[in-house]
């Protein structure tokens, strides 16, 4: 079994808690995971417990290869190591047979990407947020983020699908919960460049998808796109723009503009998040630091929510 160097620290299997399979029961699929589905379950944390607790459960498929079987043990073992509000809770395991499940914390409210195209305003009802939600969205990311950043892990995939909310409503919280393995959910995001691995092209600094260099600067560049994932309210980046052409244009220089009524000092974050030199780009300490500076100016704050017109987009 693999074991996994985090933080400085070396750690193999035996470091995860085992759930007593017979502690959950799985209610209702709550999607599609890399492997299998995620279920939405109960765990009785003591076996005389009359409470449960609602639990997300997600589940390899019994005919995994042993490539599948390792990522999915990895990204276990991923979880087990973060300590955080702004990145979902490991709660345990059941790897003592098929199926295997990971134990996660339930997070109720979906996935970002979603609640954003969700929350766009409509002809029948202006949206539900304003710009102080965004910006709150951003900044519990960006906390996720700097505690990444601090324990020197590189995330490599920084987006609003791999973002989940633990409500819809007020005093939502969002959560970066995905490492690597909701990808099934949005294919369309990847590009499988040289026919190997799927890559999150959109999302990636030139000096990730030309040289496959990986710094925490990687995620920092991905956090920009994100920031304009949120202010667009759930856009494709590069609207109707093929992966290959999106490459060229980056590497020339070219830049995702601003979403309609985006606030100059929220754009003025993005683009230095896409700085052509890795170094250059802010780290997310700073970007907090820019980001609460946002929510203290009133003209920022004022700015209504306007969705993006013209240009129809894929999922
Ligand atoms: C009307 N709406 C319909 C959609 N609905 C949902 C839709 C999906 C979810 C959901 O997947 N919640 C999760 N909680 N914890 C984890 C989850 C997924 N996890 C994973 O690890 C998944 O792999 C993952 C990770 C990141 C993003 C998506 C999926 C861990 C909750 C509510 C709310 C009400």
């Amino acid at each position: 079994n693999p074991n996994y160097e985090f933080a400085g620290e070396r750690y193999t299997l035996k470091d995860l808690k085992e759930v007593p399979r017979e502690h959950l029961r799985l209610l209702r699929a709550l999607g599609q995971g890399a492997f299998g589905e995620v279920y939405e379950g109960l765990y009785k944390m003591r076996p005389g417990d009359a409470v449960e607790m609602p639990v997300a459960v997600k589940t390899l498929p019994e005919l995994s290869t042993l490539q599948a079987e390792n990522d999915f043990m990895l990204e276990a073992l991923i979880m087990g190591k973060f300590s955080h509000p702004n990145i979902v809770h490991l709660i345990g395991v059941c790897f003592d047979k098929h199926p295997r499940y990971i134990v996660l914390e339930l997070l109720s409210g979906g996935d970002l990407k979603t609640f954003l195209r969700e929350s766009r305003p409509r002809n029948d009802r202006p949206s539900p947020l304003n710009m102080k939600d965004l910006l709150m969205c951003c900044v519990d990311v960006a906390k996720g983020c700097k505690y990444l950043e601090e324990n020197r892990f590189i995330h490599r995939d920084i987006a609003a699908r791999n973002c989940l909310l633990t409500a819809k409503t007020p005093g939502r919280i969002v959560k970066i919960a995905d490492f690597g393995m909701a990808r099934e959910v949005y294919m369309s995001d990847y590009y499988r460049k040289g026919g190997k691995a799927m890559l999150p092209i959109k999302w990636m600094p030139p000096e990730a998808f030309l040289d496959g260099i990986f710094t925490t600067k990687t995620d920092v560049w991905s956090y920009g796109v994100l920031l304009w994932e949120v202010m667009s309210l759930g856009y494709m980046p590069y609207t109707g723009c093929a992966n290959r052409n999106v490459m060229s244009l980056v590497v020339s220089g070219g830049r995702l503009e601003p979403p309609p009524n985006c606030p100059p000092m929220v754009y003025a974050i993005m683009t230095s998040c896409w700085h052509p030199e890795p170094h250059k780009r802010p780290d997310f300490a700073t970007i907090l630091d820019k980001l609460s500076a946002c929510l203290q100016d009133p003209d920022t704050l004022a700015t209504p929510l306007k969705p993006m017109t013209g240009l129809s987009e894929s999922a």
